[in-house]
């Protein structure tokens, strides 16, 4: 047997497969004409499950249906996505989201916490003085303000470098009609504060916030005798500890909320991680975004999540058209056992092609789709 012959055929073989992968890709582009004049969607699962089927019967083994079955799929994927490809030059849309100056001057801002808080940090970090900042109690609030109005822009932490997402955070934005326009990332030195005097062998119970507890854990690991309270906010904490005064109480929080708080800082920088930042997203109750946008954020969930290769299709439309995913999350749906909703990130602008192509992909073979927000990333 000789190995230059039998590569030979193949190549010949695969010389008939692309000819007629071709003429296929052609015969698709005159269905995806057809289904844009009369308005027909371009996924058809019944007809896909059917072709599938067929396809599996007339294979001779049944290694081979298995690669049929994923043959077939693939290419029917491919289609879909020359067939979205048309449907997007015949339909420019930016899916009701429009380009804004991003002029947030004497804007209303409301932030979760009170003053000294990373949230407040963030709101300060990424508008600078000329808004006008406000602070409520919860990430719900902050949600309810933007979506009634009360607030322009919302300010909330998605995500710490330590310790992952702030789940309650991504659980809200799939509720509220509220849209990212924009992140600001704040590095995180969380500090011991006490009372001015306080010696830290005084200490029997500690306040943070949950996350201020976590990311601290390799310091308070070395103090299990301490007792550990989780508060709303660090800096909610820090006020306790000033309005209580009492020296065996101590609050996890920023330097900035000493000085606000007049704490004093019994040891700095006790953070697990040196480089510990938190990620907050900029939230508007308007489809905008500004000129330069460069990241989209989406969720979806899948109808049959539980069929093989049903998210890395959903995946297949950012991948095909040559989009960079820079993150994949997945929260579990309330009242809805073993189903998730995930979180998807990529990089690019609304107002271009590919991503108009990719996201009507996926918003018609997902269920409950959202665009979550197109705004500027920070590094
Ligand atoms: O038959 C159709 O409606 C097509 O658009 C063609 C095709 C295919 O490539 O076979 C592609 C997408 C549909 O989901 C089903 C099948």
């Amino acid at each position: 047997m000789d190995l230059g012959v039998l590569r030979d055929q193949i190549d010949d073989i695969d010389k008939q497969i692309i000819r007629l992968f071709e003429e296929r890709m052609d015969v698709a582009e005159q269905v995806a004409r057809y289904k844009i004049g009369c308005g027909k969607p371009v996924y058809d699962p019944v007809r896909e499950r059917s072709k599938i089927e067929r396809a599996k019967d007339m294979a001779t083994s049944s290694f081979n249906a298995r690669g049929v079955e994923t043959l077939f799929n693939q290419l029917m994927a491919i289609s879909r996505v020359r067939q979205y490809e048309l449907v997007a030059e015949a339909h420019q849309d930016n899916f009701g989201f429009e380009e804004c100056n991003g002029d947030h001057v004497g804007a209303k801002v409301a932030f979760q916490g009170v003053e000294g808080a990373y949230g407040h940090q963030a709101t300060l970090g990424y508008f600078g003085k000329d808004v006008e900042c406000y602070h409520v109690k919860t990430f719900e609030d902050v949600m309810k303000e933007v979506h009634e109005g009360r607030a322009d822009y919302g300010v909330l932490p998605v995500e710490n470098s330590s310790t992952g997402i702030i789940t309650d955070v991504y659980d809200l934005m799939h509720l509220y009609d509220n849209y990212i326009v924009g992140e600001y990332v704040v590095k995180v030195e969380h500090a011991l504060l006490g009372l001015p005097g306080t010696e830290i062998d005084q200490i029997k119970t500690v306040y943070s916030h949950p996350q201020g507890l976590l990311q601290c854990s390799r310091f308070l690991d070395e103090k299990p005798e301490w007792e550990q309270v989780s508060l709303q906010n660090t800096a909610v904490s820090a006020q306790k500890v000033l309005v209580e005064q009492d020296r065996t109480q101590a609050a996890i929080a920023s330097p900035a909320a000493a000085a606000i708080y007049s704490l004093s800082v019994l040891k700095e920088k006790i953070s697990d991680n040196d480089n510990n930042s938190t990620r907050f997203i900029i939230i508007r109750h308007k489809k905008e975004y500004v000129k330069g946008a460069d990241g989209i954020s989406i969720s979806f969930e899948l109808a049959n999540a539980h069929e093989t290769g049903s998210l890395y299709h959903a995946l297949g439309f950012i991948i095909y058209n040559s989009l960079n995913m820079t993150k994949i999350e997945s929260r579990p749906i309330q009242g809805d056992k073993w189903r998730y909703r995930f979180f998807i990130d990529f990089d690019g602008n609304i107002g271009e092609a590919p991503v108009q192509d990719a996201l009507r992909g996926m918003a018609q073979e997902t269920i409950n789709f959202k665009i979550l927000g197109n705004y500027i990333q920070v590094e």
